[in-house]
């Protein structure tokens, strides 16, 4: 099949998602007339100010959201609802207490039916990748936050899920280890020889988190979002962490994202830089 025919694995056509709210139950609009397409193993970030829609678009892609008009696809059929090829990190890992670290990585396996000794072993090369091997006994109560995030980072790798919906997972982790996170998960995206076979969609308010990480960022406008731009961060991979966040490119990056973030600065002619402003 030539590469113009090829499926993308998620497709937004002139989509409008929102909620119900209060007694009348009236339809507060969240996202308004998206058109986006994503091909398998691309890793996009969207970037967007509070409240512009960027987890309803995310918990839509899950199936916890209603489209409520256009259309949503996923391999080239409608979204319906939750299904085991989308995986959710969210920002706070809700681990079961009462779980070793491996247990909780296999939660997601057993409601899916598919513990057996073969996902056992992948559990462990996991938790290997996340640097966790020493803790597979561990309880959650002895781990630090980012050791803990790590788990939920392995538990949805563990079901190799075709796309991994990200909202903000390392937003609540203190600034150095939000950091090393950002670098281990460049890592791991990038172990594959043959390249990603999962998607990502990674919601942050971090614009150098999303330079860093991704193939494309999304920036979406003030409420209802919209699309206001489609960025391809065109560094190759694999990238060293720590000479791509030095590149000039890198920096210039940051200042497009954060310009189409906030038109306004631009026409008034503000200086921003990067390194100051690299929050939404
Ligand atoms: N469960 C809900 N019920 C009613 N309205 C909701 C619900 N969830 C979100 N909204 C509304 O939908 C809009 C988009 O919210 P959403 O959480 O998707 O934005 P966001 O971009 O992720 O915000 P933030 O960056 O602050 O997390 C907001 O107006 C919000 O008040």
């Amino acid at each position: 099949m030539s590469e113009s025919k090829r499926t993308p694995l998620l497709q937004a056509r002139n989509l409008r998602l929102g909620h119900r709210t209060g007694r009348s139950r009236e339809f507060v609009v969240a996202i308004d007339s998206i058109d986006l397409t994503i091909d398998t193993g691309e890793f996009i970030s969207v970037v967007g100010p509070s409240g512009c829609g960027k987890t309803t678009f995310l918990e839509a892609v899950a199936g916890l959201v209603p489209v409520a008009s256009g259309d949503l696809l996923v391999n080239g059929t409608p979204i319906k609802g939750p299904a085991r090829n989308r995986a959710i990190v969210f920002q706070s890992a809700s681990l079961f207490p009462w779980r070793t670290v491996e247990q909780n990585v296999w939660f997601g396996l057993e409601v899916q039916g598919r513990l057996n000794d073969e996902t056992r072993q992948r559990t462990q090369q996991i938790l290997h990748t996340v640097g966790l091997e020493k803790y597979m006994k561990a309880r959650p109560d002895e781990l630090s936050g980012g050791m803990r995030q790590r788990v939920n980072l392995a538990r949805a790798l563990a079901v190799s899920p075709d796309v991994l919906l990200f909202d903000e997972p390392f937003g609540a982790l203190d600034a150095m280890t939000r950091e090393s996170l950002q670098d281990e998960l460049l890592r791991i995206w990038q172990s594959d020889p043959d390249g990603p076979k999962t998607t990502a969609i990674f919601i942050t308010h971090d614009v150098t988190e999303s330079v860093l990480l991704s193939d494309r960022v999304i920036v979406l406008s003030r409420n209802p979002g919209r699309i206001v731009a489609d960025i391809a961060i065109t560094a190759p991979r694999p990238r060293i962490s720590s000479q791509w966040r030095l590149d000039p490119k890198f920096t210039e990056y940051c200042s497009e994202i954060l310009h189409a973030l906030h038109p306004e600065q631009k026409a008034a002619g503000r200086s921003m830089t990067a390194a100051t402003e690299s929050s939404v």
